[in-house]
């Protein structure tokens, strides 16, 4: 099967053929007509610099198995395992991890999310007389395979579309938002390890920061009093990893239920997502624009759908970007971080940010269906 030329998925919703694409920091109040909107925005989006953007399409199912909704299981042609480049290496990274317990000791902040970026070569296909883009519903099949993720997600709108271009596909374990019935929710996570006995104090002392921080994003644009942490340092297993998850919940207020603007105010009041920013918000963001040499686009924004009075939206963790280059060339992304505090050991995060990568691009990296699912070292001889 071929796959379309346009089409996005997300946790069982699955939609083809663009139509349209909005860039929702000028026309935020398109996204309250009927939709659904797959939506992308930028870690950078909301005056730094960086894309808000959702996209229509002509023809939605729901309830689509994860798989199908992968479209097909076409092999997947990966980077080479040993292109990948990082923005920060490991001597980088641990140095930036020292700059973030400097500015602790200083007061400035309590916590900072601080990641880096992966890079690998991958060039547009030739195919005739014109070129593909790599086939992203390929790799969402071997994500939904290889590491099942509940807000698994992808968007390709290639450029021969007509349509503002976009190419994500992502395997993120965290929710940023979901709206339903009036009821604003958000499940945090902080706190990482290879199997719960790693979990520390300094992960639950890390949640409990983040957690509070979401509570008063969403307080923003809820009704007062309604705001709730309705779960508290959930541990949850993922593949390969298990995290510490809370949730928090309030009832959106009606002026803003009722606004056209409501997803403007509501992402201008909890965008980006407290647990990949840091405590106090504002300032973890000055310190990662003085630390990260490297933009992290779609990576830990927001990446899901919304429709009228409901949303689900991810944090774009876990996730893949591919952007074509000035010729047929292009780069395939990722981006993987960690929470530093005082207590941080500049070593112990940078393996931290490796865990979180190791499955994702050993997937992403491996050649042929037959090493689906090896690690990224054994892909190519
Ligand atoms: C930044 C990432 O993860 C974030 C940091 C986490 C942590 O510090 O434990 C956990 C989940 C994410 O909110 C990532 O996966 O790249």
């Amino acid at each position: 099967m071929h796959a379309p030329t346009s089409w996005a998925s997300f946790a069982g919703r699955r939609a083809t053929d663009v139509v349209e694409c909005v860039d929702l920091q000028q026309d935020p109040q398109r996204l309250a007509e009927p939709g659904p909107w797959f939506v992308v925005v930028d870690f950078e989006a909301f005056g730094r610099g960086g894309r808000a953007r959702a996209w229509r399409f002509a023809q939605v199912s729901d309830d689509v198995a994860p798989a199908a909704g992968a479209l097909r299981d076409a092999p997947w042609r990966g980077p080479d395992p040993s292109s990948w480049r990082s923005s920060l290496d490991r001597d980088a990274y641990q140095e930036a991890v020292q700059r973030v317990r400097d500015h602790v000791r200083d007061g400035t902040v309590y916590q900072v999310n601080v990641c880096r970026v992966l890079g690998a070569p991958l060039p547009v296909v030739p195919d005739g007389a014109t070129s593909l883009e790599p086939d992203a519903a390929a790799l969402a099949a071997r994500l939904v395979a290889g590491n099942p993720a509940p807000y698994g997600a992808a968007v390709h709108v290639p450029a021969s579309s007509g349509v503002d271009p976009v190419w994500v596909v992502s395997a993120s374990p965290e929710l940023y938002l979901s709206l339903d019935a009036g009821v604003l929710a958000s499940g945090p996570i902080k706190g990482t390890a290879r199997t719960a006995d790693g979990l520390t104090d300094k992960d639950r002392a890390e949640n409990v920061m983040i957690t509070d921080l979401v509570r008063n994003d969403l307080q923003q644009v809820c009704s007062p009093g309604t705001v709730t942490v309705t779960d508290l340092l959930g541990v949850e297993e993922h593949p390969g990893l298990v995290h510490l998850v809370s949730r928090v919940r309030g009832a959106l207020a009606p002026e803003i239920a009722e606004a056209p603007d409501r997803w403007s105010r509501v992402l201008r009041a909890t965008f980006p997502p407290g647990s990949v920013s840091g405590a106090p918000k504002s300032s973890a963001l000055r310190i990662i624009e003085e630390l990260e040499t490297a933009p992290r686009g779609p990576y830990c924004g927001a990446v899901g759908w919304v429709d009228g009075d409901r949303a689900e939206l991810a944090v774009g963790i876990r996730t893949f970007w591919w952007e074509r280059g000035p010729h047929d060339d292009g780069v395939l992304r990722f981006g993987t971080g960690a929470g530093i505090t005082w207590g941080s050991d500049p070593l112990a995060e940078w393996h931290e940010t490796e865990l979180k990568a190791e499955r994702l691009v050993g997937l992403a990296s491996a050649r042929t269906a037959d090493e689906f699912g090896t690690p990224a070292r054994s892909a190519e001889t």
